[in-house]
């Protein structure tokens, strides 16, 4: 089916429409076909060892990108010296990936490559993802990639290796979701203030089954590192995938990187081709929700799951349930009183949700010429190696560096805890990622998620504040 024929259709239909190998039944899902499979090292062992299991090879190589992120120290390390890797476990992943993709002929972005870095930053990037694609990965956060207009899907490792195989998957099509984020946000709120908005009105269920389309004045005036970010924590509304329409600023974004078309021709039917992938008027969407979105506030979350984003200095909501109270007791917060002003231990500044360029330039605003608070430990994690050399270009290490804070190399890093960098038990951590989960930085540690300038504020002030009133520039 062309993407504008019959009957007006969403820009998640469109996009499924134009990849169904075979529609569902009631009793089979629908097959779909995959444009692009991003591979990293944590889910993707296993599906690599079905293959050989069953002596198949990988169905299309060319369409599948791979890259070592969740697993990769962060330190430096001289050239020729072995990666100090924080566990044997976290070795054998990143060297089991790269045999895998030598032996099935996958461009692998690991070590040596100026592409190196958390995938959800990689694929952009290299403009390997493009509006109208299906875009799959064994990674929740694969909805980050919708922010181009994608359909892109976090699959299971099971899955990983049909999509391996036969460059297919089995889906049932999701419910379809609009969120319209209306009017301008105010001065100084950032995309992340934004998302956690959006998930604390909804919940961690709302988004459940559905595929979410963001619209609206405050998404459209995002630039797309703003609707990556977006876009990234739709899994934590419970989506399957977010999607925003492509437009000018989207292909501008693009043009010039690495996977699209440089021929000018070509080009220009590119652009043509990815602008039929928008929402017809008069869609059908399972379910619709309007928010203001000048009523959004610098954001921060109380709790231990995403949807407990409040303003900044608004109180801490009273326990409603025995889950609310627990939360309450492991953030060691009080109902009644806002999150500003609690005391800080870390500072993480990285992640796929605010690790690119424009997070690292929010974080360096507040941080140039001031010093990150005694006794605060603050990390900014690139999301990649182009981020970082962009930002060195740019000057933003040594307003990092000089400010006390640690400039590493990309990775996934506190995020998830997994390659060494983490927190403490108790410690508080004000971090720009996308789980707040219990533990999920740590045993025991406490997260409060935010935006780049939040928790670049909270590293200088030693305590969660108002990014506002860091704002205006330090006097030298
Ligand atoms: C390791 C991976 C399976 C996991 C995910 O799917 O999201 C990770 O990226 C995360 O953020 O928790
Ligand atoms: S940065 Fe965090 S959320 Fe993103 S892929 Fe890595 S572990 Fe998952």
């Amino acid at each position: 089916m062309s993407p504008d024929s019959g009957r007006p259709r969403s820009l998640f239909e469109k996009v499924w429409d134009a990849h169904l190998v075979k529609a569902e039944t009631a009793d089979t899902p629908a097959m779909l076909y995959v444009d692009l499979h991003l591979v990293h090292e944590v889910t993707s062992p296993q599906a690599f060892a079905v293959l050989a299991g069953r002596g198949l090879k990988v169905r299309r190589p060319d369409r599948t990108l791979a890259t070592i992120d969740h697993s990769t120290p962060t330190l430096d390390f001289a050239p020729g010296e072995s990666p100090p890797y924080a566990t044997e476990a976290a070795r054998k992943q990143v060297e089991t990936l790269q045999a895998n993709a030598s032996a099935h002929g996958i461009t692998l972005h690991g070590w040596d490559s100026e592409y190196r870095g958390v995938v959800h930053v990689i694929g952009p990037e290299l403009g390997a993802t493009q509006p109208g694609m299906t875009i799959v990965c064994g990674d929740s956060h694969t909805a980050t990639h919708g922010a181009f207009g994608a359909l892109a899907f976090g699959i299971g490792t099971t899955e990983v290796g049909h999509v391996l195989a036969t460059q297919c998957l089995l889906q049932r099509k999701p419910k379809s979701m609009r969120i319209t984020l209306e009017g301008p946000t105010a001065p100084g709120v950032s995309a992340k203030d934004i998302i956690l908005a959006v998930i604390a009105e909804i919940g961690v269920d709302g988004g459940t089954g559905c595929v979410i389309e963001y619209a609206g004045e405050a998404i459209e005036a995002l630039d797309m590192e703003g609707r990556m970010t977006v876009c990234n924590m739709s899994i934590e509304a419970g989506a399957r995938a977010g999607m925003i329409a492509a437009d000018e600023t989207t292909f501008a974004w693009l043009k010039g990187r690495e996977h699209v078309p440089s021929d000018p021709h070509k080009w220009d039917m590119a652009v043509t081709h990815w602008s039929h992938f928008r929402s017809d008027p008069g869609a059908h969407f399972d379910r619709e929700v309007v928010i203001d979105a000048t009523q959004i506030r610098p954001m921060v979350t109380w709790g231990t799951a995403p949807d407990t984003g409040i303003a900044v200095d608004a109180p801490v909501p009273a326990a409603r349930s025995a889950s609310h109270a627990r939360a309450l007791g492991y953030m060691q917060f009080e109902a009644g009183k806002p999150v500003s002003g609690a005391k800080v231990d870390q500072v993480f500044i990285g992640s796929c949700t605010n690790s690119r360029i424009t997070d690292l330039r929010a974080a360096a605003a507040i941080m140039s010429g001031r010093r990150v608070a005694p006794g605060v430990r603050a990390l900014v994690v690139p999301g990649s190696v182009a981020v970082r050399k962009q930002a060195e270009a740019e000057g933003l290490d040594r307003i990092f560096i000089e400010a006390g804070a640690e400039w590493r190399q990309p990775g996934c890093s506190m995020c998830i805890a997994m390659n060494g960098d983490k927190g403490e038990p108790g410690q508080l951590i004000v971090s720009t990622s996308n789980r707040n989960f219990e533990g999920r930085q740590g045993p025991g540690a406490r997260t409060v998620l935010a935006s780049p300038a939040t928790a670049a504020a909270a590293a200088i002030a030693g305590h969660v504040i108002d990014p506002a009133t860091l704002m205006e520039p330090a006097h030298a």
